[in-house]
């Protein structure tokens, strides 16, 4: 479900017609429904209503400060993989309580920051990494609670880019090594084991290896909880996928379904632990979509263009994963004739596309929308050909609001310096 929709052959996000937000601010632009963004955050609340839970939405797929803000105060917690990003969610009002720190590399800094704010967990992915973030808590004087995050060795059947999970992967402990980075953590003195955490991969729209992974986690965590560790959580991750084109993922509620069936039926002692999940995609990704105006049609012998005004840069995800995007015209007043285009930025490079052979009625002029943007969308953008990051604009109801500027050019080169003759 999204708020965006067709209506008198113009498409509206909630009660304000797109065509007029472009007017506004230009293209391209990113736009994003508050109503969506709420209604899918409460999909996953609701479907763990009665059970001990945390919702830790993952910073990284949309990080901008009003999204981050709209869930705070739904209650959200966060899944952040950097200073960074801990910054933004103490900016936005969130709560460090419910802030869990994952990733492969935290630097000593980072780590510092985070126990001295007082984060919920770190996701920890290596005995080298134990061993720092107990010396950091030494010095602070301060425990630090840990989960380890293990490699259940499950193949999730995603873009090998976005799978986490497998044994090849750098992401988690190997669970064949677990038990003993477990022992490990117990056995150092200003850590406490809290939790268990695994988190497969990204864009999943199949339940097994998710069900799978849960079976291999919860063996690992039953065997634990014999062995008298104090587990209190068990962390199943994000990666719950979204529609692009055709792909029928499973809804937040029949997802949270599948492993809350499986927890009562072959749980053991590991179905009281509190469920803490760190949803992404599934959150942001189809309550935002990325406005941009066709610039030239170029009709080759081979093949039609649309060029238009949003890039790799503002969108990455074709280029990087040849990711499918919906492409649709904003609006049209006349009929056009169809024909299959090519949609193309202005950046040096052949992989800078958006689609694909699409079927478009359009004109130079024309506003495009490139649908199912709102996650990894804006926040993998770049500056690459010197080109400003676009803005950002949340809509409410009939009102919209720019929640992040248009870069201007003079910003991006303000922070370089040349030589002295
Ligand atoms: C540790 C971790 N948690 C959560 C997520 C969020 O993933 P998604 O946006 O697929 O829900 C990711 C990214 O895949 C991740 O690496
Ligand atoms: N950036 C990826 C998802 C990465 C998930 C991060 N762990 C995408 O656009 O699909």
């Amino acid at each position: 479900m999204n708020s965006f929709s067709y209506r008198d052959r113009q498409l509206y996000a909630e009660n304000v017609r797109l065509a007029d937000i472009a007017q506004q601010l230009g293209t391209p632009c990113y736009v994003y429904s508050r109503a969506a963004l709420e209604d899918r955050f409460q999909a996953f609340a609701d479907a763990l209503k009665g059970r001990d839970h945390l919702v830790c939405y993952a910073v990284k797929a949309n990080s901008n400060l009003a999204v981050l803000n709209l869930l705070a105060r739904l209650g959200s917690g966060f899944d952040i993989v950097s200073g960074g990003e801990l910054e933004r969610v103490l900016a936005a009002g969130g709560d460090p309580a419910k802030v869990v720190f994952s990733g492969v590399g935290k630097t000593r800094d980072e780590m510092h920051r985070a126990l001295a704010a007082g984060i919920y967990c770190f996701n920890v992915e290596s005995e080298a990494e134990l061993e720092v973030l107990n010396e950091i808590a030494g010095e602070l004087g301060k425990p630090a609670p840990v989960a380890l995050r293990v490699n259940p060795d499950v193949d999730p059947a995603t873009h090998p880019y976005i799978a986490t999970g497998l044994k090849q992967s750098k992401f988690g402990i190997d669970i064949a090594q677990a038990m003993t980075a477990f022992e490990r953590a117990r056995s150092l003195p200003h850590l406490r084991v809290t939790g268990i955490a695994c988190h497969i991969g990204s864009q999943l729209t199949d339940l097994a290896p998710v069900v799978e992974a849960l079976d291999r986690v919860l063996g690992l965590a039953n065997t634990l909880l014999d062995k008298g560790f104090t587990l209190q959580h068990l962390d199943l991750g994000g990666g719950l996928g979204i529609r692009y084109n055709e792909e029928q993922p499973p809804s937040p509620d029949a997802y949270i379904r599948a492993i809350l069936d499986r927890l009562a039926s072959k749980g053991g002692h590991g179905r009281k632990l509190r469920l803490v999940f760190e949803p992404g995609r599934a959150i942001v990704g189809n309550t935002g979509l990325l406005l941009t105006r066709v610039l030239y049609l170029k009709h080759g012998s081979e093949k039609n263009f649309a060029v238009v005004d949003a890039a790799m840069n503002d969108l990455l995800r074709p280029a990087l994963y040849e990711a499918w995007h919906d492409i649709t015209p904003v609006a049209v007043d006349a009929p056009r004739k169809m024909l299959k285009y090519d949609v193309v930025g202005p950046v040096c490079e052949s992989g800078d596309f958006l689609g694909h052979d699409r079927e478009l009625g359009i004109e130079a002029g024309d506003l495009l929308a490139v649908v199912s943007a709102g996650a990894y969308g804006a926040v993998m953008s770049s500056n690459y050909n010197t080109r400003p990051r676009a803005p950002e604009v949340m809509v409410d109801g009939d009102r919209f609001q720019v929640v992040r500027r248009r870069e201007t050019v003079a910003e991006l080169f303000a922070s370089e310096s040349i030589l002295p003759k």
